[in-house]
Protein backbone atom coordinates (compact mmCIF):
# COMPACT_ATOMS: atom_id res chain seq x y z
CA UNK A 1 0.00 0.00 0.00
CA UNK A 2 1.65 3.38 -1.10
CA UNK A 3 -1.34 5.58 0.52
CA UNK A 4 -3.98 5.36 2.82
CA UNK A 5 -5.94 7.73 4.24
CA UNK A 6 -8.49 6.87 7.24
CA UNK A 7 -11.39 8.90 7.91
CA UNK A 8 -9.19 12.34 6.79
CA UNK A 9 -11.29 15.92 7.06
CA UNK A 10 -10.34 19.29 6.16
CA UNK A 11 -12.95 22.11 7.41
CA UNK A 12 -12.16 25.80 6.81
CA UNK A 13 -13.36 28.77 8.40
CA UNK A 14 -14.34 31.52 5.76
CA UNK A 15 -14.99 35.46 6.42
CA UNK A 16 -15.22 37.56 9.39
CA UNK A 17 -17.95 35.30 11.16
CA UNK A 18 -15.61 32.59 10.35
CA UNK A 19 -18.30 30.40 8.57
CA UNK A 20 -17.18 26.89 8.54
CA UNK A 21 -16.77 24.92 5.01
CA UNK A 22 -16.39 21.24 5.14
CA UNK A 23 -14.21 21.06 2.37
CA UNK A 24 -13.33 17.31 2.83
CA UNK A 25 -15.12 14.89 5.05
CA UNK A 26 -14.31 11.42 6.54
CA UNK A 27 -12.00 10.35 3.31
CA UNK A 28 -10.82 6.69 3.43
CA UNK A 29 -9.16 5.24 0.34
CA UNK A 30 -5.78 3.80 -0.48
CA UNK A 31 -3.83 3.67 -3.50
CA UNK A 32 -1.33 0.30 -3.92
CA UNK A 33 1.56 0.00 -5.55
CA UNK A 34 2.00 -0.04 -9.08
CA UNK A 35 -1.31 1.32 -10.13
CA UNK A 36 -2.84 4.85 -11.62
CA UNK A 37 -5.64 6.28 -9.40
CA UNK A 38 -8.05 8.42 -10.68
CA UNK A 39 -9.21 10.70 -7.98
CA UNK A 40 -12.28 12.23 -9.76
CA UNK A 41 -14.50 15.09 -8.94
CA UNK A 42 -16.31 17.92 -9.91
CA UNK A 43 -15.27 21.37 -9.35
CA UNK A 44 -15.13 22.08 -5.34
CA UNK A 45 -15.32 18.51 -4.59
CA UNK A 46 -12.59 18.97 -2.15
CA UNK A 47 -9.85 17.08 -4.91
CA UNK A 48 -7.50 19.88 -4.17
CA UNK A 49 -7.73 20.38 -0.67
CA UNK A 50 -7.21 16.51 -0.08
CA UNK A 51 -4.34 16.89 -2.31
CA UNK A 52 -2.46 19.67 -0.30
CA UNK A 53 -2.86 17.82 3.16
CA UNK A 54 -1.11 14.68 1.48
CA UNK A 55 1.67 16.96 0.76
CA UNK A 56 1.46 18.59 4.04
CA UNK A 57 0.60 21.48 2.38
CA UNK A 58 -2.20 22.53 4.88
CA UNK A 59 -3.27 20.25 7.97
CA UNK A 60 -6.04 17.80 8.24
CA UNK A 61 -8.80 18.76 10.69
CA UNK A 62 -9.51 15.37 11.39
CA UNK A 63 -8.52 11.74 10.07
CA UNK A 64 -5.34 10.24 9.44
CA UNK A 65 -2.99 9.24 6.27
CA UNK A 66 -0.24 7.28 6.05
CA UNK A 67 2.18 7.11 2.43
CA UNK A 68 4.79 4.63 2.59
CA UNK A 69 4.14 3.91 5.80
CA UNK A 70 4.61 6.91 7.75
CA UNK A 71 1.84 9.56 8.89
CA UNK A 72 1.83 12.25 6.80
CA UNK A 73 3.57 15.23 6.54
CA UNK A 74 6.95 13.30 6.49
CA UNK A 75 10.17 14.46 4.92
CA UNK A 76 11.07 10.90 4.46
CA UNK A 77 7.95 9.74 2.25
CA UNK A 78 8.20 13.33 0.69
CA UNK A 79 11.14 12.62 -0.69
CA UNK A 80 9.82 9.88 -2.60
CA UNK A 81 7.25 11.81 -4.13
CA UNK A 82 7.01 13.40 -7.09
CA UNK A 83 3.89 16.18 -7.45
CA UNK A 84 2.46 18.60 -9.71
CA UNK A 85 0.08 21.42 -7.79
CA UNK A 86 -2.73 22.43 -10.02
CA UNK A 87 -1.48 25.73 -10.88
CA UNK A 88 2.71 25.25 -11.19
CA UNK A 89 4.46 28.62 -11.44
CA UNK A 90 7.70 29.30 -12.34
CA UNK A 91 10.38 31.64 -12.19
CA UNK A 92 9.30 32.62 -15.76
CA UNK A 93 12.51 34.25 -16.79
CA UNK A 94 14.48 30.73 -16.49
CA UNK A 95 14.39 28.51 -19.71
CA UNK A 96 12.56 25.11 -18.86
CA UNK A 97 16.45 23.81 -18.53
CA UNK A 98 17.14 26.21 -16.31
CA UNK A 99 14.15 25.39 -14.39
CA UNK A 100 14.42 21.73 -14.43
CA UNK A 101 17.83 22.07 -13.28
CA UNK A 102 16.95 24.42 -10.11
CA UNK A 103 13.86 22.09 -9.00
CA UNK A 104 16.86 18.96 -9.08
CA UNK A 105 19.17 20.67 -6.87
CA UNK A 106 16.17 21.63 -4.71
CA UNK A 107 15.58 17.96 -4.83
CA UNK A 108 19.00 17.46 -4.04
CA UNK A 109 19.94 15.65 -6.78
CA UNK A 110 23.54 14.78 -7.21
CA UNK A 111 25.19 17.14 -9.55
CA UNK A 112 26.40 14.12 -11.51
CA UNK A 113 23.14 13.11 -12.27
CA UNK A 114 21.35 16.51 -12.51
CA UNK A 115 22.40 17.14 -16.16
CA UNK A 116 21.58 13.61 -17.81
CA UNK A 117 18.20 13.27 -15.59
CA UNK A 118 17.25 16.62 -16.26
CA UNK A 119 17.83 15.79 -20.62
CA UNK A 120 16.22 12.81 -20.15
CA UNK A 121 13.32 14.13 -18.45
CA UNK A 122 12.97 17.07 -21.11
CA UNK A 123 12.97 14.64 -23.43
CA UNK A 124 10.13 12.35 -22.00
CA UNK A 125 7.96 15.11 -22.07
CA UNK A 126 8.84 16.36 -25.62
CA UNK A 127 9.96 19.90 -24.44
CA UNK A 128 13.61 19.44 -25.98
CA UNK A 129 13.10 21.91 -28.85
CA UNK A 130 11.76 24.28 -26.01
CA UNK A 131 14.66 23.74 -23.29
CA UNK A 132 16.00 27.00 -23.90
CA UNK A 133 13.44 29.43 -24.16
CA UNK A 134 12.12 31.04 -21.30
CA UNK A 135 9.21 29.69 -20.00
CA UNK A 136 7.34 33.24 -19.89
CA UNK A 137 7.20 31.90 -23.88
CA UNK A 138 5.63 28.69 -22.93
CA UNK A 139 1.98 27.65 -23.92
CA UNK A 140 0.02 26.29 -21.08
CA UNK A 141 0.48 22.72 -22.54
CA UNK A 142 4.33 23.31 -22.16
CA UNK A 143 3.89 24.45 -18.85
CA UNK A 144 2.06 21.79 -17.64
CA UNK A 145 4.85 19.27 -19.01
CA UNK A 146 7.62 21.41 -17.74
CA UNK A 147 5.23 20.90 -14.50
CA UNK A 148 5.03 16.98 -14.74
CA UNK A 149 8.95 16.66 -15.62
CA UNK A 150 9.56 18.62 -12.27
CA UNK A 151 7.54 16.16 -10.62
CA UNK A 152 9.66 13.56 -11.72
CA UNK A 153 12.82 15.16 -11.32
CA UNK A 154 14.15 12.91 -8.08
CA UNK A 155 12.76 9.83 -9.65
CA UNK A 156 9.79 9.27 -7.49
CA UNK A 157 8.21 6.46 -6.93
CA UNK A 158 4.95 7.77 -6.35
CA UNK A 159 3.81 10.93 -8.44
CA UNK A 160 0.67 13.09 -7.22
CA UNK A 161 -0.76 14.94 -9.78
CA UNK A 162 -3.35 17.50 -9.94
CA UNK A 163 -5.47 17.83 -12.69
CA UNK A 164 -2.32 17.63 -15.09
CA UNK A 165 -4.76 17.85 -17.94
CA UNK A 166 -6.54 20.95 -17.20
CA UNK A 167 -6.15 23.15 -20.08
CA UNK A 168 -4.61 21.60 -22.54
CA UNK A 169 -6.01 20.90 -26.17
CA UNK A 170 -7.16 17.11 -27.11
CA UNK A 171 -3.34 17.17 -28.39
CA UNK A 172 -1.81 17.96 -24.95
CA UNK A 173 -4.50 15.54 -22.98
CA UNK A 174 -3.12 12.38 -24.99
CA UNK A 175 0.46 13.12 -24.42
CA UNK A 176 -0.10 13.67 -20.73
CA UNK A 177 -2.46 10.19 -20.85
CA UNK A 178 0.38 8.04 -22.84
CA UNK A 179 2.98 9.89 -20.17
CA UNK A 180 1.12 8.77 -17.03
CA UNK A 181 1.08 5.60 -18.78
CA UNK A 182 4.48 5.65 -19.12
CA UNK A 183 5.09 5.94 -15.98
CA UNK A 184 3.21 3.48 -14.91
CA UNK A 185 5.35 1.16 -17.33
CA UNK A 186 8.23 2.48 -15.01
CA UNK A 187 6.70 0.57 -12.19
CA UNK A 188 5.59 4.31 -10.67
CA UNK A 189 2.50 4.68 -8.70
CA UNK A 190 0.44 7.83 -10.04
CA UNK A 191 -2.06 9.28 -8.13
CA UNK A 192 -4.44 12.30 -10.38
CA UNK A 193 -6.98 14.35 -9.97
CA UNK A 194 -9.02 15.59 -12.76
CA UNK A 195 -13.06 15.81 -13.74
CA UNK A 196 -12.32 14.81 -17.21
CA UNK A 197 -14.08 12.00 -17.27
CA UNK A 198 -13.01 10.37 -20.78
CA UNK A 199 -9.32 10.48 -19.39
CA UNK A 200 -9.94 8.38 -16.58
CA UNK A 201 -11.75 5.95 -18.71
CA UNK A 202 -8.71 5.09 -20.62
CA UNK A 203 -5.90 5.50 -17.84
CA UNK A 204 -7.17 4.23 -14.51
CA UNK A 205 -6.75 1.01 -12.39
CA UNK A 206 -8.97 2.34 -9.92
CA UNK A 207 -11.22 5.46 -9.32
CA UNK A 208 -12.35 7.20 -6.61
CA UNK A 209 -15.45 9.57 -6.58
CA UNK A 210 -15.62 12.84 -4.62
CA UNK A 211 -18.33 14.95 -4.13
CA UNK A 212 -18.97 17.43 -2.01
CA UNK A 213 -16.20 16.37 0.03
CA UNK A 214 -17.77 13.00 0.54
CA UNK A 215 -15.80 9.75 -1.51
CA UNK A 216 -18.70 7.99 -2.55
CA UNK A 217 -17.74 5.17 -4.75
CA UNK A 218 -14.24 3.26 -4.91
CA UNK A 219 -13.31 0.72 -7.30
CA UNK A 220 -11.65 -0.48 -10.46
CA UNK A 221 -14.38 0.89 -13.15
CA UNK A 222 -15.85 -2.89 -14.07
CA UNK A 223 -17.34 -2.71 -10.70
CA UNK A 224 -18.44 0.28 -10.51
CA UNK A 225 -20.23 0.57 -13.98
CA UNK A 226 -23.37 -1.26 -14.73
CA UNK A 227 -22.60 -3.94 -17.23
CA UNK A 228 -26.27 -3.88 -18.34
CA UNK A 229 -26.97 -3.04 -21.45
CA UNK A 230 -28.76 0.53 -21.75
CA UNK A 231 -29.25 0.60 -25.18
CA UNK A 232 -28.29 -1.07 -28.53
CA UNK A 233 -27.92 1.20 -31.93
CA UNK A 234 -28.92 -1.24 -34.94
CA UNK A 235 -27.90 0.38 -38.35
CA UNK A 236 -29.15 -1.23 -41.20
CA UNK A 237 -30.35 -1.11 -45.15
CA UNK A 238 -33.68 -1.06 -44.74
CA UNK A 239 -36.05 -1.48 -47.67
CA UNK A 240 -39.48 1.19 -48.03
CA UNK A 241 -42.10 -1.36 -46.95
CA UNK A 242 -40.16 -3.46 -44.53
CA UNK A 243 -39.76 -0.37 -42.03
CA UNK A 244 -42.41 -1.88 -39.43
CA UNK A 245 -39.64 -4.02 -38.26
CA UNK A 246 -38.05 -1.45 -36.62
CA UNK A 247 -41.49 0.01 -35.61
CA UNK A 248 -40.28 -0.29 -31.92
CA UNK A 249 -37.25 1.13 -31.72
CA UNK A 250 -36.46 5.31 -31.76
CA UNK A 251 -35.00 6.55 -34.68
CA UNK A 252 -31.77 8.24 -34.15
CA UNK A 253 -31.08 8.59 -38.34
CA UNK A 254 -32.58 7.93 -41.38
CA UNK A 255 -31.26 8.77 -44.68
CA UNK A 256 -32.50 6.93 -47.95
CA UNK A 257 -32.97 2.90 -47.24
CA UNK A 258 -30.37 3.44 -44.14
CA UNK A 259 -32.07 4.15 -40.72
CA UNK A 260 -30.19 3.86 -37.78
CA UNK A 261 -32.39 3.03 -34.65
CA UNK A 262 -32.09 2.67 -30.89
CA UNK A 263 -33.79 0.06 -28.47
CA UNK A 264 -33.89 -0.45 -24.91
CA UNK A 265 -33.48 -3.84 -24.25
CA UNK A 266 -31.10 -6.74 -26.67
CA UNK A 267 -34.50 -8.44 -27.11
CA UNK A 268 -36.08 -6.37 -29.24
CA UNK A 269 -32.97 -5.27 -31.02
CA UNK A 270 -32.36 -8.84 -31.77
CA UNK A 271 -36.26 -9.32 -33.25
CA UNK A 272 -35.74 -6.40 -34.83
CA UNK A 273 -32.53 -7.77 -36.80
CA UNK A 274 -34.31 -10.85 -37.91
CA UNK A 275 -36.82 -9.24 -39.33
CA UNK A 276 -34.22 -6.86 -41.55
CA UNK A 277 -33.16 -9.78 -42.61
CA UNK A 278 -36.08 -11.53 -43.51
CA UNK A 279 -37.30 -8.22 -45.26
CA UNK A 280 -34.10 -8.60 -47.64
CA UNK A 281 -32.53 -5.94 -45.61
CA UNK A 282 -29.14 -5.77 -44.58
CA UNK A 283 -27.59 -4.75 -41.22
CA UNK A 284 -24.49 -2.24 -41.18
CA UNK A 285 -24.14 -2.70 -37.20
CA UNK A 286 -24.89 -3.19 -34.19
CA UNK A 287 -23.70 -1.81 -30.94
CA UNK A 288 -24.45 -2.10 -27.57
CA UNK A 289 -23.83 0.91 -25.21
CA UNK A 290 -23.61 0.56 -21.39
CA UNK A 291 -22.58 2.82 -18.69
CA UNK A 292 -20.20 4.73 -19.23
CA UNK A 293 -18.20 6.83 -16.40
CA UNK A 294 -19.81 9.94 -17.12
CA UNK A 295 -23.43 8.08 -16.58
CA UNK A 296 -22.32 6.86 -13.59
CA UNK A 297 -21.06 10.21 -12.83
CA UNK A 298 -24.30 12.12 -13.45
CA UNK A 299 -26.13 8.97 -12.33
CA UNK A 300 -24.53 9.44 -8.72
CA UNK A 301 -24.62 12.99 -8.22
CA UNK A 302 -28.33 13.23 -9.04
CA UNK A 303 -29.00 10.28 -6.20
CA UNK A 304 -26.55 13.08 -3.87
CA UNK A 305 -28.70 15.61 -4.70
CA UNK A 306 -31.73 13.78 -3.34
CA UNK A 307 -29.97 12.84 -0.51
CA UNK A 308 -29.73 15.76 1.89
CA UNK A 309 -27.25 14.37 3.55
CA UNK A 310 -24.65 14.50 1.05
CA UNK A 311 -25.08 18.54 0.32
CA UNK A 312 -22.25 20.47 1.65
CA UNK A 313 -23.12 20.93 5.41
CA UNK A 314 -21.86 24.47 6.08
CA UNK A 315 -21.46 24.61 9.63
CA UNK A 316 -22.96 27.76 11.52
CA UNK A 317 -19.68 29.65 13.30
CA UNK A 318 -20.02 28.47 17.04
N1 LIG B 1 -8.26 28.02 1.62
C1 LIG B 1 -9.59 27.83 1.57
N2 LIG B 1 -10.40 28.56 2.37
C2 LIG B 1 -11.72 28.36 2.35
N3 LIG B 1 -12.37 27.45 1.57
C3 LIG B 1 -11.61 26.72 0.76
C4 LIG B 1 -10.19 26.86 0.71
N4 LIG B 1 -9.70 25.99 -0.19
C5 LIG B 1 -10.77 25.33 -0.69
N5 LIG B 1 -11.91 25.76 -0.11
C6 LIG B 1 -13.27 25.25 -0.39
O1 LIG B 1 -13.24 23.85 -0.22
C7 LIG B 1 -14.04 23.22 -1.19
C8 LIG B 1 -13.21 22.23 -1.98
O2 LIG B 1 -12.26 22.94 -2.78
P1 LIG B 1 -11.11 22.21 -3.64
O3 LIG B 1 -10.26 23.28 -4.24
O4 LIG B 1 -10.46 21.20 -2.80
O5 LIG B 1 -11.99 21.50 -4.76
P2 LIG B 1 -11.51 20.75 -6.08
O6 LIG B 1 -12.25 19.47 -6.12
O7 LIG B 1 -10.04 20.71 -6.15
O8 LIG B 1 -12.11 21.71 -7.20
P3 LIG B 1 -11.45 22.25 -8.59
O9 LIG B 1 -11.59 21.13 -9.55
O10 LIG B 1 -12.33 23.40 -8.92
O11 LIG B 1 -10.04 22.63 -8.30
C9 LIG B 1 -14.64 24.33 -2.05
O12 LIG B 1 -15.92 24.63 -1.54
C10 LIG B 1 -13.69 25.48 -1.82
O13 LIG B 1 -14.36 26.71 -1.95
Amino acid sequence: MILRTEGLAKTFEVGFRRRRVQAVRDLTLSVQEGEIFGFVGPNGAGKTTTIKMLMGLIFPSGGRAFIFDAPIPSTASKARIGYLPENPAYYEFLTGREALRFFARLARVPGADAKRRCDELLELVGLTPAADRQIRKYSKGMQQRLGIAQALVADPAFVILDEPMSGLDPIGRKEVRDLILELKRRGKTVFFSTHILPDVESLCDRVGIIMRGQLRDVGRLGELLSPRVKTVELSAMVPEGARGALARGRVLAEEGERVSVAFDDEASADGAVRAVLAAGGRLVALTPHRETLEDFFMRRLQEGEARPEATPRRLAAP
